[in-house]
Protein backbone atom coordinates (compact mmCIF):
# COMPACT_ATOMS: atom_id res chain seq x y z
CA UNK A 1 0.00 0.00 0.00
CA UNK A 2 2.22 2.88 -1.37
CA UNK A 3 0.14 5.72 -0.15
CA UNK A 4 -0.06 4.65 3.62
CA UNK A 5 3.66 3.45 3.62
CA UNK A 6 4.20 7.26 2.49
CA UNK A 7 1.94 8.74 4.71
CA UNK A 8 3.41 6.54 7.73
CA UNK A 9 6.89 7.96 6.69
CA UNK A 10 5.81 11.12 6.44
CA UNK A 11 3.65 11.49 10.07
CA UNK A 12 7.01 10.24 11.75
CA UNK A 13 6.81 12.45 14.30
CA UNK A 14 3.26 12.03 15.58
CA UNK A 15 3.42 7.97 15.55
CA UNK A 16 7.01 8.06 17.45
CA UNK A 17 5.94 10.44 19.95
CA UNK A 18 2.49 8.80 20.49
CA UNK A 19 4.69 4.96 20.21
CA UNK A 20 7.62 6.12 22.96
CA UNK A 21 4.61 7.31 25.08
CA UNK A 22 2.62 3.80 24.69
CA UNK A 23 5.80 2.13 25.59
CA UNK A 24 6.24 4.15 28.81
CA UNK A 25 3.05 3.21 30.05
CA UNK A 26 2.66 0.06 29.53
CA UNK A 27 7.03 -0.45 30.21
CA UNK A 28 5.66 1.67 33.65
CA UNK A 29 3.45 -1.35 34.82
CA UNK A 30 4.68 -4.49 33.27
CA UNK A 31 6.91 -5.41 34.89
CA UNK A 32 4.84 -8.26 37.04
CA UNK A 33 3.52 -9.07 33.70
CA UNK A 34 5.84 -9.66 30.75
CA UNK A 35 5.73 -12.96 29.80
CA UNK A 36 2.17 -13.08 31.30
CA UNK A 37 0.59 -13.41 27.61
CA UNK A 38 -1.21 -16.72 27.54
CA UNK A 39 -3.29 -15.37 30.34
CA UNK A 40 -4.95 -12.96 27.98
CA UNK A 41 -5.61 -15.42 25.57
CA UNK A 42 -9.13 -16.47 26.40
CA UNK A 43 -10.27 -12.72 26.52
CA UNK A 44 -13.64 -12.24 25.10
CA UNK A 45 -13.88 -10.25 22.35
CA UNK A 46 -15.34 -6.80 24.21
CA UNK A 47 -18.50 -5.13 23.09
CA UNK A 48 -18.31 -2.79 20.79
CA UNK A 49 -18.28 0.73 22.84
CA UNK A 50 -20.99 2.93 21.90
CA UNK A 51 -19.73 5.83 18.91
CA UNK A 52 -20.13 9.42 20.30
CA UNK A 53 -22.88 11.15 18.52
CA UNK A 54 -21.92 13.11 15.32
CA UNK A 55 -23.34 15.39 13.21
CA UNK A 56 -25.46 13.63 10.24
CA UNK A 57 -22.87 13.19 7.08
CA UNK A 58 -24.16 15.56 4.10
CA UNK A 59 -25.20 13.73 0.80
CA UNK A 60 -22.57 12.24 -1.27
CA UNK A 61 -22.01 14.71 -4.14
CA UNK A 62 -20.33 13.44 -7.31
CA UNK A 63 -16.62 12.93 -5.89
CA UNK A 64 -14.03 13.44 -8.52
CA UNK A 65 -11.14 12.92 -6.51
CA UNK A 66 -10.52 9.14 -5.34
CA UNK A 67 -12.40 8.35 -2.81
CA UNK A 68 -11.35 7.38 0.87
CA UNK A 69 -10.80 3.55 1.51
CA UNK A 70 -14.05 3.72 4.13
CA UNK A 71 -14.87 0.12 3.00
CA UNK A 72 -12.13 -0.90 4.69
CA UNK A 73 -12.37 -0.11 7.91
CA UNK A 74 -13.05 -3.25 9.93
CA UNK A 75 -16.78 -3.08 11.92
CA UNK A 76 -15.62 -5.62 14.51
CA UNK A 77 -13.62 -5.69 17.75
CA UNK A 78 -10.27 -6.63 17.11
CA UNK A 79 -9.20 -10.48 18.04
CA UNK A 80 -6.92 -9.17 21.09
CA UNK A 81 -5.84 -13.11 21.66
CA UNK A 82 -4.50 -12.91 18.08
CA UNK A 83 -3.12 -9.60 17.79
CA UNK A 84 -1.18 -10.46 21.13
CA UNK A 85 0.47 -13.20 19.11
CA UNK A 86 1.06 -12.08 15.51
CA UNK A 87 0.76 -7.93 15.34
CA UNK A 88 2.09 -7.54 19.16
CA UNK A 89 5.24 -9.27 16.91
CA UNK A 90 5.95 -7.42 14.50
CA UNK A 91 6.77 -3.89 14.80
CA UNK A 92 6.19 -2.86 17.90
CA UNK A 93 8.00 -0.41 20.19
CA UNK A 94 10.94 -0.39 22.24
CA UNK A 95 9.78 -2.66 24.89
CA UNK A 96 8.55 -5.05 22.41
CA UNK A 97 11.63 -4.96 20.97
CA UNK A 98 13.64 -5.41 24.22
CA UNK A 99 10.99 -8.65 25.56
CA UNK A 100 11.62 -9.96 22.04
CA UNK A 101 8.36 -11.50 19.65
CA UNK A 102 4.77 -12.81 20.55
CA UNK A 103 3.99 -13.99 23.64
CA UNK A 104 6.53 -12.78 26.03
CA UNK A 105 5.37 -8.91 24.89
CA UNK A 106 4.92 -7.10 27.92
CA UNK A 107 1.59 -6.36 29.00
CA UNK A 108 -0.55 -3.83 31.39
CA UNK A 109 -3.35 -4.42 33.21
CA UNK A 110 -5.75 -1.69 32.18
CA UNK A 111 -6.78 -0.27 35.02
CA UNK A 112 -7.50 3.42 36.31
CA UNK A 113 -3.87 4.38 36.27
CA UNK A 114 -3.17 3.02 33.19
CA UNK A 115 -6.38 4.80 31.42
CA UNK A 116 -5.08 8.43 32.93
CA UNK A 117 -2.10 7.66 31.16
CA UNK A 118 -3.21 7.26 28.45
CA UNK A 119 -5.52 10.35 28.52
CA UNK A 120 -2.65 12.55 28.97
CA UNK A 121 -0.62 11.13 26.16
CA UNK A 122 -3.15 11.63 23.87
CA UNK A 123 -4.30 14.85 24.93
CA UNK A 124 -0.30 16.18 24.71
CA UNK A 125 -0.65 14.22 21.11
CA UNK A 126 -2.98 17.34 20.17
CA UNK A 127 -6.04 15.34 20.70
CA UNK A 128 -7.73 17.97 23.23
CA UNK A 129 -8.91 16.74 26.54
CA UNK A 130 -13.19 16.13 25.28
CA UNK A 131 -11.50 13.64 22.40
CA UNK A 132 -8.87 12.61 24.10
CA UNK A 133 -11.71 11.59 27.15
CA UNK A 134 -13.72 9.77 24.42
CA UNK A 135 -11.38 8.00 22.43
CA UNK A 136 -9.79 6.20 26.13
CA UNK A 137 -13.02 5.91 27.31
CA UNK A 138 -14.50 3.75 24.52
CA UNK A 139 -10.66 1.94 23.91
CA UNK A 140 -11.20 0.86 27.51
CA UNK A 141 -15.30 -0.24 27.51
CA UNK A 142 -15.67 -4.04 27.92
CA UNK A 143 -11.90 -3.93 28.60
CA UNK A 144 -11.08 -2.87 31.99
CA UNK A 145 -8.52 -5.57 34.55
CA UNK A 146 -7.43 -6.43 30.87
CA UNK A 147 -3.78 -6.94 30.47
CA UNK A 148 -3.13 -5.50 27.04
CA UNK A 149 0.49 -5.21 25.01
CA UNK A 150 1.39 -1.58 23.51
CA UNK A 151 0.37 -3.19 19.78
CA UNK A 152 -3.16 -4.32 20.90
CA UNK A 153 -3.09 -1.02 22.84
CA UNK A 154 -2.33 0.56 19.22
CA UNK A 155 -4.66 -1.35 17.56
CA UNK A 156 -7.46 0.19 19.62
CA UNK A 157 -6.14 3.35 19.70
CA UNK A 158 -6.05 2.90 16.20
CA UNK A 159 -9.87 1.49 15.58
CA UNK A 160 -10.75 4.36 17.95
CA UNK A 161 -9.66 7.33 15.84
CA UNK A 162 -10.64 5.48 12.94
CA UNK A 163 -14.01 5.71 14.38
CA UNK A 164 -13.80 9.23 15.03
CA UNK A 165 -12.52 10.09 11.79
CA UNK A 166 -14.72 8.16 9.39
CA UNK A 167 -17.63 10.10 8.61
CA UNK A 168 -15.98 13.18 7.40
CA UNK A 169 -13.14 11.59 5.15
CA UNK A 170 -14.99 13.10 2.01
CA UNK A 171 -13.40 14.01 -0.78
CA UNK A 172 -14.27 17.51 -2.40
CA UNK A 173 -17.48 17.29 -4.17
CA UNK A 174 -18.04 18.08 -7.76
CA UNK A 175 -21.60 19.38 -8.82
CA UNK A 176 -23.32 19.86 -12.01
CA UNK A 177 -23.34 23.33 -12.15
CA UNK A 178 -19.94 25.11 -13.84
CA UNK A 179 -18.33 27.16 -12.72
CA UNK A 180 -18.06 25.04 -9.70
CA UNK A 181 -16.53 27.99 -7.21
CA UNK A 182 -14.41 26.81 -4.84
CA UNK A 183 -13.35 30.19 -2.16
CA UNK A 184 -9.89 28.94 -0.22
CA UNK A 185 -9.39 30.84 2.80
CA UNK A 186 -6.93 30.05 5.47
CA UNK A 187 -5.05 32.07 8.28
CA UNK A 188 -1.12 33.52 6.76
CA UNK A 189 0.76 30.80 5.51
CA UNK A 190 -1.63 28.28 6.09
CA UNK A 191 -0.72 26.66 2.82
CA UNK A 192 -3.69 27.95 0.49
CA UNK A 193 -1.64 28.37 -2.62
CA UNK A 194 0.24 25.27 -2.28
CA UNK A 195 -2.84 23.19 -1.89
CA UNK A 196 -4.96 25.52 -4.99
CA UNK A 197 -2.23 24.33 -7.28
CA UNK A 198 -2.26 21.09 -5.60
CA UNK A 199 -5.84 20.43 -6.50
CA UNK A 200 -5.66 22.34 -9.55
CA UNK A 201 -3.53 20.24 -10.77
CA UNK A 202 -5.70 16.77 -9.51
CA UNK A 203 -8.42 18.18 -11.54
CA UNK A 204 -7.01 19.13 -14.46
CA UNK A 205 -5.39 15.63 -15.19
CA UNK A 206 -9.04 14.65 -14.33
CA UNK A 207 -9.90 16.23 -17.11
CA UNK A 208 -11.43 19.10 -15.89
CA UNK A 209 -11.05 23.20 -16.87
CA UNK A 210 -9.81 24.91 -13.79
CA UNK A 211 -9.53 28.96 -13.59
CA UNK A 212 -7.73 30.08 -10.42
CA UNK A 213 -8.03 33.69 -9.26
CA UNK A 214 -5.71 35.60 -7.72
CA UNK A 215 -7.71 37.40 -4.38
CA UNK A 216 -4.68 38.46 -2.18
CA UNK A 217 -4.16 41.49 -4.38
CA UNK A 218 -2.34 43.58 -1.92
CA UNK A 219 0.80 41.22 -2.16
CA UNK A 220 2.57 40.76 -5.63
CA UNK A 221 4.51 38.25 -3.99
CA UNK A 222 1.53 35.67 -3.44
CA UNK A 223 0.40 36.03 -6.54
CA UNK A 224 3.77 35.44 -8.31
CA UNK A 225 3.98 32.18 -6.23
CA UNK A 226 0.18 31.47 -7.61
CA UNK A 227 1.01 32.01 -11.07
CA UNK A 228 4.05 30.01 -10.64
CA UNK A 229 1.98 27.14 -9.04
CA UNK A 230 -0.63 28.14 -12.47
CA UNK A 231 1.86 27.18 -14.57
CA UNK A 232 3.09 24.32 -12.53
CA UNK A 233 -0.30 22.94 -13.21
CA UNK A 234 -1.01 24.06 -16.06
CA UNK A 235 -4.22 26.24 -15.49
CA UNK A 236 -4.52 30.14 -15.95
CA UNK A 237 -4.81 32.76 -13.12
CA UNK A 238 -6.55 35.73 -13.31
CA UNK A 239 -5.49 38.71 -11.15
CA UNK A 240 -6.26 42.38 -10.77
CA UNK A 241 -3.55 45.18 -10.60
CA UNK A 242 -2.11 45.86 -6.86
CA UNK A 243 -4.42 46.98 -4.23
CA UNK A 244 -7.82 46.30 -5.91
CA UNK A 245 -10.90 45.29 -4.18
CA UNK A 246 -10.72 41.27 -3.67
CA UNK A 247 -13.84 41.07 -4.01
CA UNK A 248 -14.41 43.00 -7.26
CA UNK A 249 -11.70 40.16 -8.85
CA UNK A 250 -13.55 37.39 -7.62
CA UNK A 251 -16.33 39.05 -9.32
CA UNK A 252 -14.79 39.22 -12.59
CA UNK A 253 -13.13 35.93 -12.06
CA UNK A 254 -16.82 34.58 -12.42
CA UNK A 255 -17.88 36.09 -15.48
CA UNK A 256 -14.36 34.97 -16.86
CA UNK A 257 -14.70 31.69 -16.10
CA UNK A 258 -18.06 31.30 -16.92
CA UNK A 259 -17.56 32.29 -20.64
CA UNK A 260 -14.55 29.88 -21.20
CA UNK A 261 -16.94 27.42 -19.60
CA UNK A 262 -14.88 26.15 -16.81
CA UNK A 263 -15.51 24.39 -14.67
CA UNK A 264 -14.37 24.99 -11.77
CA UNK A 265 -12.73 29.04 -10.27
CA UNK A 266 -10.81 27.90 -7.25
CA UNK A 267 -10.30 31.83 -5.46
CA UNK A 268 -7.48 32.27 -3.44
CA UNK A 269 -7.69 34.92 -0.59
CA UNK A 270 -5.35 36.77 1.48
CA UNK A 271 -4.12 34.98 4.48
CA UNK A 272 -5.91 36.74 7.37
CA UNK A 273 -5.09 36.03 11.01
CA UNK A 274 -8.34 35.28 12.84
CA UNK A 275 -7.94 38.87 15.46
CA UNK A 276 -7.98 41.22 12.39
CA UNK A 277 -11.59 42.59 11.95
CA UNK A 278 -11.05 44.36 8.29
CA UNK A 279 -9.55 41.36 6.89
CA UNK A 280 -12.37 39.18 8.14
CA UNK A 281 -15.29 41.73 7.32
CA UNK A 282 -13.46 41.82 3.83
CA UNK A 283 -13.77 38.32 3.29
CA UNK A 284 -17.53 38.83 3.79
CA UNK A 285 -17.47 41.05 1.37
CA UNK A 286 -16.14 38.56 -1.13
CA UNK A 287 -18.91 36.41 -0.51
CA UNK A 288 -21.58 38.63 -0.94
CA UNK A 289 -20.13 39.74 -3.87
CA UNK A 290 -19.80 36.09 -5.53
CA UNK A 291 -23.02 35.56 -4.67
CA UNK A 292 -24.74 38.58 -6.79
CA UNK A 293 -23.75 36.98 -10.02
CA UNK A 294 -24.49 32.80 -8.58
CA UNK A 295 -26.67 32.78 -5.45
CA UNK A 296 -25.38 29.83 -5.10
CA UNK A 297 -21.99 29.89 -4.68
CA UNK A 298 -19.65 29.64 -3.06
CA UNK A 299 -20.34 26.13 -3.80
CA UNK A 300 -17.53 25.07 -1.30
CA UNK A 301 -15.74 27.09 1.11
CA UNK A 302 -12.38 25.41 2.24
CA UNK A 303 -10.80 26.16 4.87
CA UNK A 304 -6.93 25.30 4.84
CA UNK A 305 -5.41 24.92 8.16
CA UNK A 306 -1.38 24.21 9.17
CA UNK A 307 -0.99 20.91 11.41
CA UNK A 308 1.60 22.48 12.89
CA UNK A 309 -0.66 25.24 14.75
CA UNK A 310 -1.80 22.29 16.82
CA UNK A 311 -4.68 23.59 18.86
CA UNK A 312 -5.04 26.46 17.60
CA UNK A 313 -6.13 24.94 14.45
CA UNK A 314 -9.75 24.56 16.52
CA UNK A 315 -10.00 28.28 17.03
CA UNK A 316 -9.70 28.98 13.44
CA UNK A 317 -12.39 26.53 12.34
CA UNK A 318 -14.79 28.41 15.06
CA UNK A 319 -13.38 31.90 13.69
CA UNK A 320 -13.99 31.32 10.28
CA UNK A 321 -17.40 29.46 10.39
CA UNK A 322 -18.95 32.31 11.46
CA UNK A 323 -17.84 34.52 8.55
CA UNK A 324 -17.84 32.24 5.76
CA UNK A 325 -19.80 29.63 5.16
CA UNK A 326 -16.90 26.73 5.45
CA UNK A 327 -18.15 23.72 4.23
CA UNK A 328 -14.50 21.42 4.18
CA UNK A 329 -11.14 21.71 5.69
CA UNK A 330 -7.52 20.93 3.66
CA UNK A 331 -4.88 19.82 6.52
CA UNK A 332 -1.45 20.91 5.13
CA UNK A 333 1.82 19.86 6.70
CA UNK A 334 1.20 16.82 8.33
CA UNK A 335 4.63 16.08 7.09
CA UNK A 336 7.21 16.39 9.81
CA UNK A 337 4.86 17.13 12.51
CA UNK A 338 4.09 15.98 16.31
CA UNK A 339 0.73 17.79 15.92
CA UNK A 340 -1.22 15.04 13.95
CA UNK A 341 -3.50 14.44 16.69
CA UNK A 342 -5.13 17.90 16.17
CA UNK A 343 -7.05 16.43 13.23
CA UNK A 344 -8.78 13.84 15.06
CA UNK A 345 -10.15 16.74 17.61
CA UNK A 346 -11.10 18.70 14.64
CA UNK A 347 -13.34 15.46 13.53
CA UNK A 348 -14.69 14.95 16.43
CA UNK A 349 -15.51 18.81 17.58
CA UNK A 350 -16.99 19.84 14.17
CA UNK A 351 -17.55 16.73 12.15
CA UNK A 352 -16.55 19.16 8.86
CA UNK A 353 -15.50 16.87 5.64
CA UNK A 354 -11.60 16.73 5.68
CA UNK A 355 -11.00 16.77 1.93
CA UNK A 356 -7.19 15.84 1.61
CA UNK A 357 -4.33 16.23 3.16
CA UNK A 358 -1.23 18.13 2.36
CA UNK A 359 1.96 15.74 3.04
CA UNK A 360 4.77 18.01 1.30
CA UNK A 361 6.05 20.56 -1.09
CA UNK A 362 5.66 18.72 -4.39
CA UNK A 363 2.37 19.22 -6.63
CA UNK A 364 1.45 15.77 -6.19
CA UNK A 365 2.04 15.77 -2.22
CA UNK A 366 -1.94 16.52 -1.49
CA UNK A 367 -3.79 13.06 -0.65
CA UNK A 368 -6.79 11.93 -0.26
CA UNK A 369 -7.79 11.72 3.73
CA UNK A 370 -8.04 7.80 4.02
CA UNK A 371 -9.17 7.67 8.04
CA UNK A 372 -7.89 4.10 8.31
CA UNK A 373 -4.42 4.96 6.66
CA UNK A 374 -4.66 8.02 8.78
CA UNK A 375 -5.16 6.03 12.11
CA UNK A 376 -2.35 3.59 11.73
CA UNK A 377 0.13 5.91 10.58
CA UNK A 378 -0.91 7.95 13.45
CA UNK A 379 -0.91 5.24 16.05
CA UNK A 380 2.67 3.62 14.63
CA UNK A 381 0.93 1.02 13.52
CA UNK A 382 2.48 -1.79 11.33
CA UNK A 383 1.09 -2.76 7.57
N1 LIG B 1 5.89 20.51 4.39
C1 LIG B 1 4.81 21.06 3.85
N2 LIG B 1 4.83 22.36 3.50
C2 LIG B 1 3.73 22.89 2.96
C3 LIG B 1 2.55 22.14 2.74
N3 LIG B 1 1.62 22.97 2.20
C4 LIG B 1 2.21 24.18 2.09
N4 LIG B 1 3.48 24.15 2.54
C5 LIG B 1 4.47 25.23 2.63
O1 LIG B 1 3.96 26.25 3.50
C6 LIG B 1 4.40 27.53 3.09
C7 LIG B 1 3.18 28.46 2.96
O2 LIG B 1 2.38 27.97 1.93
P1 LIG B 1 1.46 28.92 1.04
O3 LIG B 1 0.73 28.06 0.09
O4 LIG B 1 2.25 30.05 0.50
O5 LIG B 1 0.50 29.48 2.16
P2 LIG B 1 -0.64 30.59 2.01
O6 LIG B 1 -1.71 30.20 2.94
O7 LIG B 1 -1.03 30.78 0.60
O8 LIG B 1 0.16 31.86 2.54
P3 LIG B 1 -0.31 33.41 2.53
O9 LIG B 1 -0.57 33.76 1.11
O10 LIG B 1 0.87 34.13 3.12
O11 LIG B 1 -1.48 33.51 3.41
C8 LIG B 1 5.15 27.31 1.79
O12 LIG B 1 6.52 27.29 2.07
C9 LIG B 1 4.69 25.94 1.31
O13 LIG B 1 5.67 25.27 0.55
C10 LIG B 1 2.55 20.74 3.13
O14 LIG B 1 1.57 19.99 3.02
N5 LIG B 1 3.71 20.25 3.67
Amino acid sequence: MALFSKLKDRLFKSSSRLEAGLDAIVEEGAGAEAGASSENAGLAAPETPAAPERPAAPEAPVADLPAPGSEEVPAAAPDLAQLGTQEGARSGGLVSRLFGRGDSAPRRVLDDEMLESLEELLIASDMGVDTALRVTANMAAGRMGQKLSVEEIKRLLAEEVTRVMEPVARPLPIFQKTPQVVLVVGVNGSGKTTTIGKLASQFRAAGKSVVIAAGDTFRAAAVEQLEVWGQRAGVPVLKAAQGSDPASLAFDAMVKAEEEGADLLMIDTAGRLQNRQDLMEELSKIVRVIRKKDPTAPHNTLLVLDATTGQNALSQVETFRKLADVSGLVMTKLDGTAKGGVLVALADKFGLPIHAIGVGEQIDDLAPFDPEDFARALTGLSD
